[in-house]
């Protein structure tokens, strides 16, 4: 009998016909209101899937009774309930690494177009607007030389590091829980505490995992420590921000503006106060959003996901102790 696995991310027809080839498949195009009671029901029945996308809460994961792996194609993993699926032997795979120079060029370009007023500016030509030789008032800020500051210095802070620095001749500070040799090595990084990072810097930008000890990590506190000319750049979750605070900084000019990519709640509702300011680009969580990279992701998390209802180790574990504890000696 072969194994029963969902899908609930479209994905390439190859992908489907090589998971066809080995399980009983039952794939969805995403989870929404129309097909929500059918996708449960598959998963109820489910030993594998794979998507993106989609809240796993433990109300959500327990009617998953048979399913012994979770493979998400996202890096980040905050739509599940990890500690759920350790207590319960749920192995999740990521995706990490191919799609790190993507997610870097992404935070590259909302550098230097909220610095530069790419979007504005555009905007300005494209109404018909442009009558005279740009003033002051619509000048930009440079982005060469300038300081870039790192909230988390991981895979993707470091390809944005490497940018900044070789590119740009950026300084490069960062603040994390570990120290990045490489990074310090190649990029002359600097690590240096939070309040440091958020004062010195140019460019503060936000690269972090969201977890319960970094939501709302960029609150008032961090904002008011930040220079009135500098940029605050989001490419990592909404959530590590306190929005509210971010809005009335922008409001009151503690800082100069603002590069996301993420938000508290997705898809930004319109009426958010983010998309009447001209000093913000907001982006829809494009991050990795190329037909490379999206291919790229989808192609790992499903070879993930074939290894492990085979018995092979996956090689994107997000957590190896809940593979070693299930399967180690099988
Ligand atoms: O990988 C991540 O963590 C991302 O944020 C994006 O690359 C995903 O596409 C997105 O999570 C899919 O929902």
């Amino acid at each position: 009998m072969k194994k029963k696995v969902v899908v609930y991310k479209k994905l390439a027809p190859s992908l489907i016909a090589e998971l066809e080839s080995r399980f009983d498949v039952t794939a969805f195009d995403g989870v929404n209101d129309g097909n929500r009671a059918a996708f449960m029901a598959a998963l109820a029945e489910a030993e594998g899937m794979v998507g993106a996308s989609v809240k796993f809460d433990a109300a959500m994961l327990a009617k998953a009774g048979k399913l012994r792996i979770a493979s998400t194609i996202s890096v980040g993993f905050d739509t599940f309930d990890t500690a759920f699926l350790r207590q319960r032997g749920i192995v999740l795979t990521h995706t990490p690494g191919v799609l790190t120079e993507t997610v870097a060029d992404t935070v590259f370009a909302l550098i230097l177009a909220t610095a530069r007023r790419v979007v504005e500016l555009a905007e300005l030509v494209k109404a018909g607007r442009w009558e005279r030789s740009i003033g002051p008032d619509l000048f930009g800020t440079d982005v060469h030389d300038k300081t870039i500051g790192f909230l988390g210095m991981g895979r993707i802070g470091a390809a944005v590091a490497r940018r900044a620095r070789l590119g740009f001749g950026m300084k490069v500070i960062y603040h994390d829980l570990h120290a990045a040799p490489s990074v310090e090595a190649d990029f002359a990084a600097v690590r240096l505490p939070i309040e440091r990072v958020l004062a010195e810097a140019d460019f503060v930008c936000a690269l972090l995992p969201l977890l319960p000890s970094t939501e709302k990590l960029v609150d008032a506190a961090a904002f008011a420590r930040m220079k009135r000319s500098a940029f605050f750049i989001n490419g990592s979750r909404g959530r590590v921000v306190d929005e509210a605070a971010l809005i009335e900084a922008l409001r009151a000019g503690t800082i100069a503006g603002a590069g996301l990519d993420v938000f508290e709640k997705e898809p930004l509702p319109a009426a958010s106060p983010l998309l009447s300011m001209p000093n913000v680009v907001a982006l829809p969580h494009i991050g990795s959003a190329t037909h490379e990279t999206r291919a790229a992701m989808a192609e790992t998390a499903v070879a993930d996901l074939i290894a492990g209802l085979e018995g092979r180790k996956p090689a994107h574990l997000v957590d190896e102790s809940v593979w070693q504890a299930r399967y180690a000696d099988a």
